[in-house]
């Protein structure tokens, strides 16, 4: 059954691990679209007499809000530490722009997180703005019984990964936490970041390093950040220099902003290696978020 609650449309909740995974839709101002997002409450959630923290998880390229809360596991994890998580979709929908479906990596389902300043993206896609304002905004609003402003986190994978650390660095002291899965770390150096920069930002390079970690880490100057890097050995676009953490790791040594790179033997992009290490990296958003 369907229930309203503000601008919210709940549009599906199953129970798993004690908890309740949904999926609500809204009318995004930014966007200007219908979008959907998930959202998994804890069973300590339950009686909302309790505020609990929270993760925002960012997918990569061609996903939906769904893949995620399908293959990842993430929901035991979420139900042992009594975590919040929400993950919302990854571009526009339902917006038709000339050139939007012709490719995988930029359009649809590749929003990277930015806020686009060519035409014709800049009038939809605004998924920097909608993640980190819009969104953030109204899942305070919308669940201010049970979720704790001052303890919120954040991690993605791919194209979410970028998205996580550069949310966390242009943003100082809104996310405690940030984790990545193969994230884009320096998408100004390689193919999918030159296309989707050129597309949505246009040539003007001085734009293209305000949405790149390993050149926004040089200059932040916020509170205190460990950054989680996680990566597949195998992974073929790591292997291809889509990735890139090398260079991350670099910028952040040469500003002694702590950072840990675990590469992981034999493992690739997909959801299975996600599913390997999601626990650990619970883990380590629980240990910064409940302390
Ligand atoms: N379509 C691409 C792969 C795209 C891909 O691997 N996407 C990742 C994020 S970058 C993903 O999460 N895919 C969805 C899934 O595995 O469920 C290809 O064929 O090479």
């Amino acid at each position: 059954m369907k229930t309203k609650m503000e601008n919210l449309e709940q549009v599906s909740s199953n129970k798993i691990f004690g908890g309740q995974q949904r999926v609500y839709s809204h009318e995004s101002s930014e966007l200007k679209c219908k979008m959907n997002f998930s959202l998994y409450l804890p069973p300590q959630a339950e009686g909302g007499d309790v505020k609990l923290p929270v993760i925002y998880y960012l997918s990569g390229l061609t996903c939906t809000e769904q893949n995620f809360i399908t293959k990842s596991g993430f929901q035991r994890y979420a139900a042992e530490h009594g975590i919040i998580v929400i993950g919302p979709d990854t571009s526009p929908r339902g917006v038709k722009i000339d050139g939007d479906d012709e490719s995988w990596d930029f359009g649809v389902s590749a929003g990277f997180y930015l806020d686009a300043a060519k035409e014709p993206w800049s009038k939809n896609y605004r998924m920097g703005s909608y993640l980190n304002t819009e969104l953030y905004d109204l899942i305070l609003k919308a669940f201010s019984n049970v979720v704790d402003p001052d303890r919120i986190g954040i991690m993605g994978h791919s194209m979410g990964g970028h998205g996580a650390l550069v949310s966390t660095l242009r943003n100082p002291g809104q996310y405690k936490s940030v984790s990545a899965f193969a994230p884009i770390c320096n998408p100004t150096a390689c193919p999918w970041g030159v296309k989707a920069f050129n597309g949505y930002l246009g040539e003007d390079k001085a734009k293209w390093v305000e949405w790149d970690a390993t050149e926004l880490v040089k200059k932040y100057e916020g509170p205190p950040l460990t950054l989680l890097i996680d990566q597949g050995a195998a992974d073929k676009f790591y292997i291809e220099k889509q990735l890139l953490p090398e260079n991350l790791v670099e910028a952040c040594r040469s500003v002694g902003v702590p950072v840990i790179l675990n590469l992981r033997e034999g493992y690739d992009h997909s959801y299975y290696y996600i599913s390997s290490f999601i626990g650990e990296h619970f883990d380590f958003h629980a240990k910064i978020l409940k302390a």
